[in-house]
């Protein structure tokens, strides 16, 4: 069969970019070795992890919450068992929608795993190995990543797990201990936190979510040590774990060097992710990825070193987001169509699913120290929200950076009740090339968790918030 683009990977980059291949025309294929689509996101990342992280938000806020609006529950009880069914049917309709979608845009598709013959021949390996071969004019790599293991920890996938464990366990852990105090550690040490276990965070880095803007992290901690009882150990260097029966030990030098060990019963580790290019045949095309991370090198306009063949989402550099690998699949196919589509960057927004949530925008109070560029700083504490107090979600803030001649918004960075979806109208705003001065006269809805951004906006144009 004789295809103008084959999609390797139906992960957020490979079954986007496929969709939209089709809308413009292109005889479209993708190759998927597993038996359902989506990738990581939908099967094993961010759709099965909100998933729990909701069912365990409900379980915790009628264990503690419901109390003080005068609901009282006896007997209340986390049954394991359903809440992983539950989350397995979530993904099921998502996936499923992934199939209805392919079938719509009559695009065609192969399970098995695909791999270079040559630049225009793309050989599928199926689960008996049979094979069978496909020629098209363009390729898009998107066969995303995998989590990173440490070199001197083995992962045996029962006590000691990665998220992909972490998301199907059978019972609650008693003592969860998380290797990084990144993204995944937090979101899925909070599932369980909520569902009662001990949750001790081991992070090399002095701060959680040290990448994001510095406030986040400090106030995050705060906020999950006393609703959560979350423990964290920060600057430490883990050094190894074993496994033995039920018993889980993790070895690590504190910041003075001296050796601790803490005893659990699971271990996540969740120290990023690295890019996966196992059986493409990168070698048969002359492509080697990158020693760092194993990512596939690629132009600015996702273009590897071979003509015709892109690469995007998770295995090519950039921040490993599902959104970030859509916007890439678009860009690709419309590059492929002859457009000339553009992707913002320093737009692609950071959300951590915790509670309260965390997001951002563009530049960190850090990156612009870094760059000597002034700007302007105005907060917003939901403790002065009238939304916020209503429902008794008064922890964290937003703030908005501005520069300090043009009062242009440069970053927004928030902690608090549904940052994940305010975080959308900075967006917007900057794509706009907004000022902290335009935001703070949007009329915003009263009584809104979005206020809190206005007034921080209004805080950064000239200390004016209303309500602080
Ligand atoms: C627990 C967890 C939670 C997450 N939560 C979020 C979140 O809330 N928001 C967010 O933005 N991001 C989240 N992420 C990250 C997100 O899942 C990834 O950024 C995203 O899936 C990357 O998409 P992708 O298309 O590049 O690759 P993937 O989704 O990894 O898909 C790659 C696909 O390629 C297939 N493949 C690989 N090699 C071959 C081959 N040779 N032949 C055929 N098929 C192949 C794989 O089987 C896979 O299906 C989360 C990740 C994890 C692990
Ligand atoms: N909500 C979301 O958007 C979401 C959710 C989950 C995952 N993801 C994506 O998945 C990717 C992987 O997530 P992740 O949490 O594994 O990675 P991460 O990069 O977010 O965090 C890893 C953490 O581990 C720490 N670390 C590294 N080596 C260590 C060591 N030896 N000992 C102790 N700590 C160590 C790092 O300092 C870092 O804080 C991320 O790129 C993230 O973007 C996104």
């Amino acid at each position: 069969m004789q295809y103008d683009v084959i999609v390797i990977g139906s992960g957020p980059g490979g079954y986007v970019a496929a969709i939209r291949c089709a809308q413009l025309g292109l005889k479209t294929a993708v190759i998927e070795k597993y038996s359902t689509f989506g990738g990581t996101c939908l099967n094993v990342g961010c759709i099965p992890s909100k998933a729990l992280l909701d069912t365990s938000e409900h379980y915790h806020n009628a264990a503690h919450s419901f109390a003080t609006h005068g609901i009282s529950l006896s007997n209340l009880k986390i049954d394991v068992k359903k809440m992983i069914e539950r989350k397995d049917d979530v993904i099921a309709q998502n996936t499923a929608g992934i199939t209805y979608l392919f079938k719509k845009n009559k695009i065609d598709s192969y399970e098995g795993v695909g791999s270079f013959v040559n630049k225009n021949t793309i050989k599928i390996t199926k689960k008996d190995g049979a094979t069978e071969e496909l020629t098209t004019k363009n390729v898009i790599i998107a066969t995303g990543s995998k989590p990173t293991a440490l070199p001197f920890l083995p992962i045996d996938k029962q006590r000691i797990i990665t998220s992909t464990e972490a998301l199907n366990l059978s019972e609650v852990p008693k003592h969860l201990i998380v290797i990084g105090g990144g993204v995944i550690g937090l979101e899925l040490g909070s599932v369980y936190a909520r569902l009662g276990a001990k949750v001790s965070v081991i992070e090399y880095a002095k701060s959680i979510i040290s990448t994001m803007d510095g406030g986040l992290g400090k106030e995050l901690q705060r906020v999950l040590k006393k609703s959560l009882g979350m423990e964290f150990f920060l600057g430490h260097k883990v050094t190894g774990a074993t496994a033995k029966g039920k018993k889980v030990t993790v070895t690590a030098e504190d910041s003075k060097g001296q050796a601790v060990s803490f005893e659990g019963d699971y271990c996540i580790v969740s120290v990023g992710r690295v890019a996966y290019t196992k059986d493409l045949g990168l070698e048969n095309i002359g492509i080697t990825p990158e020693e760092r991370g194993n990512k596939i090198p690629v132009n600015d306009h996702l273009e590897t070193a071979v003509e015709g063949i892109y690469a995007i989402g998770d295995v090519i550099k950039g921040a490993m987001l599902a959104h970030k690998a859509e916007d890439e699949g678009i860009y690709v196919a419309e590059r492929i169509a002859g457009q000339k589509p553009h992707i913002d960057y320093n737009l692609i927004p950071g959300v951590v699913y915790t509670w309260p949530e965390v997001a951002s925008v563009g530049q960190t109070e850090e990156q612009l120290k870094e760059a000597g560029k002034k700007y302007k700083s105005g907060s917003f504490s939901f403790k002065a929200s009238g939304r916020a107090k209503a429902s008794g979600d008064t922890d964290g803030f937003v703030k908005v950076l501005a520069d300090a001649e043009t009062d242009e918004v440069l970053g927004v960075h928030m902690i608090g009740p549904r940052a994940a979806d305010m975080i959308a109208e900075a967006v917007v705003a900057m794509e706009y090339r907004a000022s902290a001065e335009d935001i703070g006269r949007i009329c915003h809805a009263h009584p809104t968790f979005t206020e809190a951004l206005k007034e921080a906006a209004l805080a950064a144009t000239a200390n004016r918030a209303i309500h602080a």
